[in-house]
């Protein structure tokens, strides 16, 4: 049996002002950095140890791997940077308040742009100057491979390729992973893991700084996830996640 970690960066100083976020490169607040610190803790207390660890290029993410880790005493732990672990792009709602943008166009229409799974938000446009395309941390993508927006379906398109090609063999050749991602790129993820349907992903919500553990079979699929935690905090994070959409 394998066991997966995932863990979704620690609140961000854009989820505290409540703005959509996407590939916008924000940091954590400090409640975030406290969020990271005790996920570490946590994880220690229980016995986890990794020997690997996986994470986006925004500094959100890394920086609660990095005292995650810190509070396990692994910071020297081999890290994996890649952009396709990176948020779901938020297109032309990035840096636009959520309760604002469900006075202007209803708490239904919001709902489908962070939930749906191929409804993607509005575009942005390639000379806005939000769009991340002239950022030198994906110089090496092609032209269009920077996105203008994504829907969750386009998430996991540019998630699946990277658990084929680089965490699933890491996984199966014994390597103990640790993942510090985003909302919508650990909903790819479970998606895909737990073979979550189209309809029934818009209802998962993922809280701030709390481990997912994956146990994974042979073939890597789960026999069981659970959260390290008070299940009833847990909850009402989450809770408090699927309510930032509303008016
Ligand atoms: O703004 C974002 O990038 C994400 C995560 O913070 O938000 P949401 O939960 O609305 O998908």
């Amino acid at each position: 049996m394998y066991k997966l970690v995932l863990i979704r960066h620690g609140e961000s100083t854009w989820n505290l002002e409540n703005r959509f976020t996407g590939w916008t490169d924000v940091d954590l607040t400090a409640t975030g950095l406290e969020q990271a610190k005790n996920a570490g803790r946590l994880l220690k207390a229980e016995g986890y140890d990794f020997d690997l660890a996986y994470t986006s290029v925004l500094k959100r993410a890394t920086r609660t791997l990095w005292h995650t880790l810190d509070e396990m005493d692994r910071t020297w732990l081999p890290v994996v940077h890649s952009w396709r672990l990176n948020e779901r792009h938020y297109g032309a709602l990035q840096g636009l308040n959520k309760a604002e943008v469900a006075k202007q166009y209803g708490d239904e229409q919001v709902l489908i742009w962070r939930r749906s799974y191929d409804t993607p938000p509005p575009a942005l446009e390639p000379n806005d100057l939000r769009c991340e395309r002239h950022d030198r941390r994906y110089e090496k993508l092609g032209p269009n491979e920077v996105p203008l927006t994504e829907c969750l379906k386009d998430t996991v398109a540019r998630v699946l390729p990277f658990w084929n090609e680089s965490m699933a063999p890491a996984i199966r050749a014994g390597k103990r992973v640790v993942v510090a991602a985003h909302g919508n790129s650990i909903r790819a993820l479970v998606k895909y893991l737990d073979g979550v349907s189209d309809t029934d992903i818009v209802n998962l919500n993922i809280p701030n700084g709390i481990p997912l553990v994956y146990e994974l079979d042979a073939a890597l699929q789960p026999i069981r996830s659970h959260y390290l935690g008070d299940p009833e905090a847990i909850a009402k994070a989450a809770a408090a996640v699927a309510a930032q959409g509303k008016a």
